[in-house]
């Protein structure tokens, strides 16, 4: 079976830095994939370029067997690779329940101005979209925080109403930048079990750049290690664990060790 996604040799050069040095991968349908390596190795480059936020100096990502390298952000999110987090748009001044409607509008039939003209086919969205926001909410247990203006929600709740965002827009590969930072043990967890049903529940695909390595162990099926742009290694969490190459790596870094 074709793997869903596909990085093929690919290169970011900032001036004379390489960045992201001919990095190439598969993910699988329904895999739950770490990208791991110290700092500055080059992960949130590598989400850039897959998201295509960035353009790659050379190489190219493929979804479902397609180029998807060199296509705009929104035209990527469209096909259904979404990023979260760190680029998110939260309107402040909206409920988190308005805000996840809103997010549907990048896979409208109609415009965002015809949304706020109030045209009959955004009016037809528009109740679509609500139900489909309720159950986002819903399946996020965020439904007592339902009607909150996101300006009152503290750094958890806002992190779950950027995954809603996410999920808004109907991803097929959900892109999560460190989505436990921040985070207690307990609320870690909890998250951890959220993205878990993304996969079980919703058959998202999940890629994920993350420090906190016991719950990249727990979470993951397979983790790639970046270190100074390059792939170093592929695998279990239990093959990385013992891989002496990822060791050094991260000996000296200000990451905790790799091992528990
Ligand atoms: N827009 C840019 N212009 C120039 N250099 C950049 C740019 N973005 C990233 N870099 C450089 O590329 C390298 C990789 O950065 P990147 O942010 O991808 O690493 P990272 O592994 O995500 O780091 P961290 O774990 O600290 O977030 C770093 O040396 C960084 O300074």
């Amino acid at each position: 079976m074709t793997p869903i996604l596909q990085v093929k040799g690919i290169t970011k050069r900032y001036g004379g830095l390489t960045a992201v040095n001919e990095v190439s991968f598969d993910v699988a349908e329904g895999e739950i994939l770490s990208v791991i390596g110290p700092n500055g190795a080059g992960k949130s480059t590598l989400f850039k370029l897959i998201s295509s936020f960035v353009t790659p100096t050379s190489g190219e990502v493929l979804f479902k067997g397609d180029r998807i390298s060199g296509l705009a952000p929104h035209q990527v999110a469209r096909k259904g690779v979404v990023r979260t987090f760190q680029e998110t748009t939260i309107f402040r001044s909206m409920t988190v329940r308005e805000n996840v409607i809103v997010a549907h509008h990048l896979r409208s039939r109609a415009s965002l101005l015809g949304f706020f003209l109030g045209t009959s086919l955004a009016r037809q969205d528009e109740a679509e979209f609500g139900a489909s926001a309720d159950g986002i909410i819903d399946f996020l247990g965020m439904g007592a925080i339902r009607d909150e203006l996101a300006s009152n929600l503290p750094q958890g709740h806002l992190r779950a109403l950027g995954m809603a965002i996410g999920l808004a827009t109907n991803p097929r590969i959900l892109l999560l930048d460190e989505p436990f930072a921040g985070m207690n043990h307990d609320e870690t967890m909890r998250m951890v079990g959220l993205v878990r049903r993304l996969r079980d529940e919703r058959g998202v695909t999940v890629l994920l750049v993350e420090h906190d390595m016991p719950a990249v162990m727990k979470i993951s099926d397979r983790i790639v290690v970046i270190n100074f742009g390059q792939k170093i290694a592929e695998g279990t969490p239990a093959e990385i664990q013992s891989n002496e190459k990822v060791i050094e790596a991260y000996l000296g870094s200000e990451d905790a060790a790799i091992g528990m």
